[in-house]
């Protein structure tokens, strides 16, 4: 029996205030994919995140995670489909309060069945996932660099070992070199734990070192979806206007 996809999402239609942001809006991603999503400005990336998150409902339209129902009534089912979701935020968005050690315990001291001992020891290993040791877990978030911010985000949203990794601008505000450090440790991740990530880029470089499917949001929907070399061809304003002569550059 073949799985059912990662992400399912059919006829979702979302409005604010009387105006449509998603309209029929389709999208299917399959296991070990790494999709990028493009958009403009306002097309509804960060909503269709929060969709696929749980964070908001759509006004109509079905989205499932792993094959289940995000409307399925059922809490403990709910519960556990959310620990297969990580989630980095486009700035991060660390408590500012919690020190680095704290601020990536905190999903695994929720779970309330992990002793002091086992979380510490968990702690460091998703800083050395991440490429930072255990004498950074004392720092505050006020005191890291940009870079260090999304390698922290990035150990919080791995602490829970998610199958599926959500990343909102993952490179944004970060110089080229930090970025391609990133993107280099996003790929690396995504093999060694056979994650399926989908992430919102505007940033080619970024698009073209991580992503193996783009998907495009524009007129309310997702109006191609394929691999990079697919997605070159299609003939659309957005498609056109985004990759400009640089077409080239996604593959
Ligand atoms: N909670 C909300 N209440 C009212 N309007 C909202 C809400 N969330 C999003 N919107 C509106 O929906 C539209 C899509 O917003 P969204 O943030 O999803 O776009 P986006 O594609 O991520 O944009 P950007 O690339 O500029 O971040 C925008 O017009 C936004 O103002």
């Amino acid at each position: 029996m073949s799985l059912p996809p990662v992400i399912e999402l059919e006829g979702v239609c979302t409005s604010f205030r009387g105006t449509a942001v998603h309209r029929d809006l389709a999208l299917r991603i399959d296991e070990g994919q790494i999709v990028g999503l493009l958009g403009g400005s306002g097309s509804g990336k960060t909503t269709l995140l929060r969709e696929i998150l749980g964070l908001h409902r759509p006004d109509a339209g079905v989205v499932r995670l792993f094959g289940v129902d995000l409307n399925e009534p059922d809490v403990q089912l709910q519960r556990n489909l959310r620990r297969r979701l990580g989630m980095l935020f486009q700035h991060g968005a660390l408590f500012s309060a919690l020190s680095v050690f704290d601020n990536i315990a905190f999903p695994l001291r929720e779970l309330r069945c992990l002793d002091g001992d086992w979380i510490r020891r968990l702690v460091h290993l998703k800083l050395a996932m991440v490429g930072l040791g255990a004498e950074h877990g004392k720092l505050m978030p006020a005191e890291l660099s940009g870079g260090m911010v999304k390698r922290v985000a990035l150990a919080r949203a791995l602490a829970l070992e998610p199958e599926l990794l959500l990343l909102d601008e993952p490179t944004a505000g970060l110089d080229p070199d930090r970025s391609q450090n990133f993107v280099e440790l996003i790929g690396d991740l995504q093999r060694e734990l056979g994650l399926t990530v989908v992430m919102v880029t505007h940033d080619l470089n970024t698009l073209a070192g991580l992503a193996t499917h783009v998907a495009v949001l524009a007129d309310q929907h997702i109006m191609a979806y394929g691999t990079r070399a697919e997605i070159m061809t299609v003939d659309h304003p957005f498609v056109t206007g985004f990759f400009g002569g640089d077409r080239r550059k996604l593959l």
